[in-house]
């Protein structure tokens, strides 16, 4: 170990030290965290051997972590190839949501396949599910969500070349607008890079820090070309705010906290960028109810398209389209 880690590793260590005695200090009923007398303890990550110590305060500091390399050709190929297979219509995956781009959806082409921007909830499909099985990313997740872990969203985006329109971009917000479970800082999103990703094609853009902030109220931005469903932003972020625009090779994946405000650029090039995605929580996070919350307006539009989708009536809650997604994949489900 280098000096520098000796020096991190001391630290934490007393950090926790300091963490388990405040615990011992505060009140058994009084529900509050300490952590505001201590703004310097590891709240974000545990220690499972795996991270060293200047990636878990990057974490702490940043709401996100770039790990390369981590997932091998082999798999990303076949995730591609059954991508491509859902695409042509050669399977039907119960549950999935496949999203066209608003530009693509609303001209007056026939959609051929090509023109699929991203599909939802494959956690049916075997092929693709086993993304959010790997053992190598599971490793890394539960260093953010402990033992018990449920995939709770999955996603496949395949940013389309933009249109002239600029749709195709994601405007800049926090995953958790979209989540009634908690707490956020069990809730973690794996992202891998099925292709090299950078500025041209349209890679992640963060705003390094701000998952130590609050959930910001969300609403469609206001954008001439249009924006596509459900794709929600921050209403008032600082613009002056230091962006990082996350550039990586294919197989490298980011891990980021549900707070973290982020987005992604219009694809500036005629190939469809690929990634995929896995959002996870600890299996010991709680339901909520999102009446009367910022949340409400997501909740009343994903409702419309459940009840649509599956022709069920009004009473379903956000709460419960989550429970019949959320699939356990490490420990046991305790409560989600
Ligand atoms: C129990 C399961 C519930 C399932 C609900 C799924 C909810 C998803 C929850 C999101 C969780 C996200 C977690 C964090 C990640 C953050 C995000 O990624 S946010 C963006 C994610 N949101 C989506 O992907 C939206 C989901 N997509 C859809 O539901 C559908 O693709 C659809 C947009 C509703 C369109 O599907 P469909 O009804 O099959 O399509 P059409 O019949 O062709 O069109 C109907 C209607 O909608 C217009 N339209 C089509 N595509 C778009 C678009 N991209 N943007 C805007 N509008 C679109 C289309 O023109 C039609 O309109 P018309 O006026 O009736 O002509
Ligand atoms: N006018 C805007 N209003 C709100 N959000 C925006 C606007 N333009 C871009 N964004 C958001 O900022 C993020 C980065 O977009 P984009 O890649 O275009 O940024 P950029 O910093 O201009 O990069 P580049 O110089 O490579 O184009 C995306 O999440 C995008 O949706
Ligand atoms: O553009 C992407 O790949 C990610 C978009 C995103 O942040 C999301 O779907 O939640
Ligand atoms: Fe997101
Ligand atoms: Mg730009």
């Amino acid at each position: 170990m280098s000096r520098a880690a000796e020096r991190l590793k001391l630290l934490i260590n007393h950090l926790e030290r300091s963490h388990t005695q405040a615990a011992i200090r505060a009140e058994p009923t009084s529900g509050q965290t300490f952590t505001h007398s201590h703004p310097q303890q590891l709240r974000y990550t545990f220690d499972t051997g795996l991270l060293t110590p200047e990636q878990r305060l990057f974490y702490e500091e940043n709401g996100f972590i770039h790990i390369k390399n981590l997932v091998s050709e082999d798999d990303i190929d076949k995730f591609r190839w059954e991508f491509e297979r859902i695409c042509r219509q050669e399977v039907k995956v119960p549950g999935l949501v496949v999203m066209r781009d608003v530009a693509i959806a609303k001209s007056e082409f026939i959609p051929d396949q090509k023109a699929v921007s991203k599909i939802q909830d494959f956690q049916e499909d075997p092929d693709l599910f086993q993304y959010c099985t790997l053992p190598q990313i599971l490793k890394y997740v539960e260093c953010f969500t402990g033992p018990n872990i449920m995939a709770m969203h999955t996603m496949l985006i395949n940013k389309p070349p933009d249109a002239g329109k600029k749709t195709s971009r994601h405007p800049m917000h926090q995953d958790l607008h979209y989540f009634s479970f908690r707490p956020a800082d069990r809730i973690v999103c794996a992202w891998t890079a099925m292709e090299k990703v950078n500025r041209h094609n349209g890679c992640l853009v963060v705003l390094p820090g701000t998952h130590t902030g609050t959930l910001q109220e969300h609403d469609y931005p206001e954008w001439e070309g249009g924006v596509n469903k459900m794709y929600h932003g921050v209403r008032g972020y600082n613009p002056q705010h230091p962006r990082v625009h996350l550039e990586m090779e294919k197989g490298d994946t980011v891990f980021f906290h549900p707070l973290l405000i982020h987005g992604s650029g219009m694809n500036q090039t005629q190939g469809f960028r690929k990634a995929i995605s896995c959002h996870y929580a600890s299996a010991d996070c709680y339901y909520i109810d999102v009446k009367g919350t910022t949340q409400e307006n997501i909740e009343k539009e994903v409702k419309e398209i459940a009840t649509r989708k599956y022709a069920i009536g009004d009473e379903i809650t956000l709460k419960d389209t989550w429970a019949i997604r959320g699939r356990l994949v490490q420990g046991v489900r305790t409560s989600l």
